[in-house]
């Protein structure tokens, strides 16, 4: 296929997005938005950083490797909210992780302050800007997606992780996984997540998933125009 073929100018790389999910489910409601989408792909790589990093970069290579490379990789689903109800659709400004790091008796030193790697990837600003128009997502739900190993099941640890992580608005767990492949590749990163539950005391049966898989839907149907037609400039 020619550049000319997809409409790009002639030596410009077409978009080609790369959506990443933990689970079917959230794959399959992300997917329902983009039928007669053909650049956009939607696949579930797995719960938990380590599974959406490996998902990731394995998509990411094989595209490469297939001379299609992916323009922009989204890391997508349900998650913990701190402070907005079940089916809020959230847009990270930042994706840090929560607890990568060391415990000390003077308290938690993230990997950075230990002289290793990153803790935080930024979604470009004009595509966030672009997502949360098309969303209609308020300001105060555009902020920092914390991505943990382990879901926050007390109200201590939710309040330790809001004391530490002021912007933050919601927790799940692959979204620095997902970045991190999309460094590695040199390729741009964004994480919509749409709020299933409140970040504190385990209530499993709380969880409304049916809305947020519904608000998933939703958000990527606004979002799809701005995803396809994004530049990175
Ligand atoms: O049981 C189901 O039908 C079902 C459907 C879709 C998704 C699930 C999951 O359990 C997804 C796990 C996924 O969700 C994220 N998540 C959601 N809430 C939180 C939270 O409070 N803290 C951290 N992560 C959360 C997370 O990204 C998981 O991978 C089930």
């Amino acid at each position: 296929m020619t550049d000319t073929d997809t409409g790009a100018q002639p030596g410009t790389a077409h978009a080609r997005v790369l959506i990443a999910t933990a689970v079917p489910a959230e794959r399959d409601a992300v997917a329902r938005a983009l039928h007669d989408r053909p650049a956009i792909d939607v696949v579930a790589v797995g719960v938990g950083p380590a599974a959406a990093a490996a998902g990731t970069a394995t998509a990411l290579t094989t595209a490469e490797l297939a001379g299609d490379p992916y323009t922009l990789v989204v890391s997508a689903g349900i998650g913990g909210g701190f402070s907005t109800p079940p089916g809020t659709v959230l847009i990270a400004d930042a994706i840090t992780v929560a607890d990568l790091g060391a415990e000390t008796p003077e308290g938690f030193l993230p990997v950075t302050e230990l002289g290793f790697g990153t803790v935080t990837h930024r979604p470009p600003a004009s595509l966030v800007r672009d997502l949360a128009a098309a969303t209609g997502t308020a300001p105060a739900a555009v902020g920092t997606v914390l991505t943990v190993s382990t879901v926050t099941g007390t109200a201590d640890r939710a309040a330790l992780l809001a004391r530490r992580h002021p912007g933050a608005v919601a927790e799940a767990m692959e979204g620095f996984g997902v970045a991190e492949a999309a460094a590695a590749h040199d390729v741009p990163v964004a994480e919509i997540r749409a709020v299933s539950n409140a970040v504190g005391p385990r209530d499993r049966a709380a969880w409304r998933i049916g809305d947020a898989l519904a608000a998933l839907t939703d958000a990527f149907g606004k979002s799809a125009p701005v995803l396809e037609s994004w530049k990175n400039t």
